[in-house]
């Protein structure tokens, strides 16, 4: 049976958009970890379900990997109102948030986060902790590497790769691969400055 118990590893506005949603999907009682105010994760905690709530990739990667090296079972996240084609695979520790839409043979890898109203067309692949924030749209087939983000409002067009770590900024429009570790911008989107 389900637990309705859930920690939520981050108690910042992300982790409270997505309490809204485990609220949603039936657990009742939500203890908020956070290392920086309040109680702090602690590897001795009850074991039960848990979400990694926290914005910044490279961090929600560490933390997935850390409670689940601890033992607690790390879950999924999909708001109700989002559409998800039952031909899209996902990984754990994702989150889907309102009405964005995840079509035919989508992969979405472990810790992403399907922000608002974004939209993950046909057969794209996304990476481990990547997060497609609210309104930005993939088209089919786009690779979107491993802690990349796709701005708010960002496109790609079809077929297109993303390298892992890269920021694609608010409002772009990607025609071209972008390389890893690379904050771009613009329309059309160009290197800005590297990362690593
Ligand atoms: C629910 C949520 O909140 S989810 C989170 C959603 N948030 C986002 O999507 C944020 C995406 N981040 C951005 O767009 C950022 O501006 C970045 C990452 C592209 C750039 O950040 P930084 O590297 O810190 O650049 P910085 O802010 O110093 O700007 C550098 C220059 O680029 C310009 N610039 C920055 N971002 C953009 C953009 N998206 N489009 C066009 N120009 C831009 C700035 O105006 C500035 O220009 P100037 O030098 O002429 O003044």
């Amino acid at each position: 049976m389900k637990s309705s118990n859930l920690y939520i590893y981050g108690g910042g506005g992300h982790g409270q958009v997505v309490a809204d949603i485990a609220r949603l999907a039936g657990y009742r009682n939500i203890c908020f970890l956070d290392d920086a105010h309040g109680r702090k994760f602690d590897a001795s905690l009850p074991k039960g379900d848990i979400i990694v709530a926290i914005g910044n990739n490279a961090v929600r990667q560490r933390l997935c990997k850390k409670v689940t090296a601890a033992g607690f079972r790390l879950i999924n996240l999909v708001h109700p109102s989002a559409i998800i084609s039952p031909n899209a695979t996902f990984g754990i520790g994702v989150v889907v948030m309102p009405l964005a839409v995840v079509n035919a043979g989508a992969r979405i890898g472990d810790g992403a986060i399907i922000n608002t109203a974004s939209v993950v067309e046909h057969d794209c692949i996304i990476g481990v902790c990547a997060h497609i924030c609210p309104r930005a749209a993939l088209a089919g087939n786009v690779t979107v590497g491993d802690r990349a983000q796709m701005g708010i409002g960002s496109c790609a067009i079809q077929g297109l790769k993303i390298g892992a770590g890269s920021i694609v900024g608010a409002g772009s429009v990607v025609v071209k691969n972008i390389a890893s570790d690379v904050v771009t911008f613009g329309s059309p989107a160009q290197v800005y400055r590297k990362l690593a």
